[in-house]
């Protein structure tokens, strides 16, 4: 799918897509969950359907409607023999279930595509080797067997968040306790945090003394009711947009949200843009901004659109702590930087920074080809960066977008970007 895009000036009010992340845990915890429960306001996307398609092959009965899921749990003790749970290109998918397939000695295969299994897995695989299970890697699947132990486990905290996430579904269905320590740098600790917020709504409880997780065994998943919150991670690519082309207002948003993500309203307004908020809307006012320097190491997928904020503020900023975006759908601190260079961006990367030195114009005599690597986010980076530059330009392989956002560009449509699907 190829897409042009054309500087254009937008407005109006946009309704932001359902949290992926907490989406993924409300479908997990619900099909652990003994009894019927209601996800609502969801936002179906490739990622999405994975999770759904990974539960349902656990034994999970879903029933899927407009923007909501029927969810009837399943016993993760009691698998079929050889199941197979294909991950597509999701990340979290495939890291926060394959603990969940270690409980009941029967093979587990997992299917990947895209990027998926060349990103980090090795805290698993260290983890089934210590206890003499099965984890088999190949270029496109991981297959597992064996009996996950209840204990003390301890794990490197620089990696990635999913593998803490992963063990805290399913640590506390084992017959005893267990204890999980995070080595520092702990860093995307807010989707734990998210994943101990959606854990407690279905009843399982886990205390946590600093780096420590205390996690009693033998508890059940007690069915629950959820609604999705909007998602900040998508709200930054809108919050950008306004802030650097005119005012837009984003509902369905959570404003006591515990998404890391939120963070982007305090960059936004940091670097000096005006923001309104009431009841689940937040306006964002256009300003002359300035962020300087940007930490993401709780909010990595900020990353690509930060560096789009960066490009058009006339000065230097330093973004840091950002090795982790080179372990995500593509190596988004490379992709960021040649596509931005195709725009004469002066950008220079080291393996975990990113420095920009920004301007406020960018027109160039020839449209620029831009490619998403893949990467959904890396094409909604490059559409507000299209929005706002004084050329039109074209993103190719942009389906990328449907693994987290399918209608992205009819709501930038809909918000009077210029946006042609040739
Ligand atoms: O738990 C989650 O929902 C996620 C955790 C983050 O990954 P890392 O912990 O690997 O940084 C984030 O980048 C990803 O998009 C979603
Ligand atoms: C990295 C992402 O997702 P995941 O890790 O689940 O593939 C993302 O949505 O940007």
């Amino acid at each position: 799918m190829k897409v042009k895009i054309t500087p254009s000036k937008v407005s109006g009010t946009i309704a932001i897509p359902a949290s992926k992340s907490i989406s993924h845990r409300a479908i997990i915890c619900a099909s652990l969950a003994q009894g019927k429960s209601t996800i609502t306001n969801l936002t179906f996307s490739k990622d999405i359907e994975a999770t759904i398609s990974c539960m349902r092959s656990f034994g999970a009965k879903i029933e899927v409607q407009k923007n909501s899921c029927i969810i009837e749990g399943c016993n993760l003790f009691d698998l079929q023999d050889g199941i197979c749970c294909d991950c597509n290109e999701s990340g979290s998918t495939l890291r926060f279930l394959i603990p969940a397939g270690a409980l009941s000695n029967k093979k587990v295969t997992y299917l990947g595509k895209g990027r998926l299994l060349e990103r980090p897995m090795g805290i698993y695989q260290k983890i089934f080797d210590e206890q003499k299970l099965l984890f088999e890697q190949s270029q496109d699947a991981i297959h597992i067997q064996g009996k996950l132990q209840s204990g003390h486990y301890q794990i490197d905290g620089n990696i990635s968040s999913q593998f803490i996430s992963g063990l805290l579904f399913v640590l506390p269905l084992l017959d005893s306790d267990s204890t999980l320590t995070i080595n520092e740098p702990y860093e995307s600790r807010s989707y734990v945090d998210l994943t101990l917020d959606m854990l407690k709504c279905f009843g399982i409880e886990i205390k946590q003394d600093k780096n420590t997780y205390y996690i009693k065994g033998n508890q059940k998943y007690i069915a629950h009711d959820v609604k999705i919150e909007g998602d900040y991670s998508q709200m930054a690519f809108f919050g950008v947009l306004a802030g650097l082309n005119s005012s837009l207002t984003c509902s369905n948003m959570n404003l006591n949200s515990v998404q890391g993500d939120k963070a982007i309203l305090d960059i936004l307004a940091s670097a000096g843009c005006s923001i309104n908020s009431k009841k689940d809307f937040i306006t964002i006012h256009p300003s002359k901004l300035q962020p300087k320097t940007i930490d993401l190491s709780d909010c990595p997928d900020l990353g690509p659109i930060l560096c789009v904020l960066a490009s058009y503020c006339e000065q230097t900023t330093t973004i840091i702590n950002a090795q982790r975006l080179r372990m995500k759908e593509s190596d988004r601190i490379e992709a960021m930087e040649v596509e931005l260079k195709k725009w004469n961006v002066d950008i220079q990367t080291t393996f975990d920074t990113i420095t920009i030195h920004g301007k406020s114009e960018y027109a160039l005599d020839d449209i620029p080809i831009i490619d998403s690597h893949n990467d959904h986010r890396i094409v909604m980076a490059m559409c507000v960066f299209g929005l706002c530059a004084n050329t039109p330009c074209i993103i190719e392989n942009a389906q990328a977008i449907t693994k987290s956002y399918p209608d992205f560009f009819e709501d930038i449509q809909r918000i009077g970007g210029k946006v042609e699907i040739l």
